[in-house]
């Protein structure tokens, strides 16, 4: 049923009309994380996130997700440690979730659903000047994943999840400021999994090292039906279509390692 609508998504949103591949591409995301193939690497630092929420600038449909975006013309809200050498800075965050709670989240863990997922976008600001170069390389983007369950209420969320129906259509968009995208973190940002892949839409450019934290994030049931109320399509389109199962399937490891960061 997950793999279906996961196909079906991808055969029917214009997300996807184009290559569906990279060619020779052998470090594809998401992945199912076998917790027992990961390698414990006692190297692997703490990360250090320091978020500005001063520099949380709008949220918007893009017609496949809603976007926060910040600004990353400084080096204000950073991610930094971890497996990372140099430091990262915040352009914007982004969930992927289905269309029940059943499943949704593109990375599994021991083949795992998660409801939803949550993708903290930095880009590598010490080695590039713009998110559009770094984006092309293999060392330029940072991404943390976060695991959502459903559960209590997150109260740091409701914020966001109110703004949800001024951007119900692809497109749209409203000034959203002073948000603190750390409050979405969990309690132990220590353990995690890191790899290296993509980005998990087109132009699925290999140019992502992925920290999956282990501890996953509550949200309430009625939080997680407004992210469903959004809509893939625009105002202008007569069918509407409700924005769910905005997730790729899971592609092949490829003798790619994942370490972790904990036993
Ligand atoms: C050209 O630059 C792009 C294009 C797409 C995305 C979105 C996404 O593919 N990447 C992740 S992570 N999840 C996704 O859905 C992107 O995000 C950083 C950057
Ligand atoms: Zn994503």
């Amino acid at each position: 049923k997950m793999q279906e609508a996961a196909e079906y998504n991808m055969k029917m949103h214009p997300m996807w009309q184009g290559p569906l591949a990279v060619p020779g591409g052998d470090r594809q995301s998401p992945i199912d994380i076998i917790v027992q193939r990961s390698i414990i690497d006692s190297e692997l630092k703490p990360l250090v996130t320091e978020y500005d929420p001063h520099t949380c600038q709008q949220i918007w449909n893009n017609g496949y997700s809603f976007l926060v975006e910040y600004d990353d013309t400084t080096d204000k809200s950073t991610l930094k440690g971890g497996p990372l050498q140099d430091k990262f800075r915040l352009c914007q965050f982004h969930f992927h979730w289905g269309e029940t709670n059943a499943w949704g989240s593109e990375h599994t863990v021991d083949r795992r659903l998660f409801p939803a997922e949550l993708h903290l976008v930095h880009w590598n600001s010490d080695k590039y000047s713009l998110f559009e170069e770094a984006v092309m390389e293999d060392n330029g983007l940072a991404v943390i994943g976060v695991f959502l369950k459903v559960g209590k209420r997150h109260e740091g969320l409701q914020k966001l999840v109110d703004a949800l129906p001024a951007i119900r259509h692809k497109d749209s968009v409203v000034e959203f400021t002073r948000f603190d995208p750390g409050c979405l973190l969990p309690s132990n940002i220590e353990d995690y999994w890191t790899y290296h892949g993509s980005l998990t839409t087109p132009p699925l450019t290999e140019s992502v090292t992925w920290i999956i934290l282990k501890q996953h994030i509550e949200v309430s049931h009625d939080q997680l039906a407004v992210f469903r109320s959004l809509l893939f399509t625009s105002a202008e389109e007569e069918v509407q279509k409700s924005m769910v199962n905005n997730f790729r399937v899971q592609q092949p490891l490829r003798g790619r390692t994942v370490r972790s960061s904990f036993t």
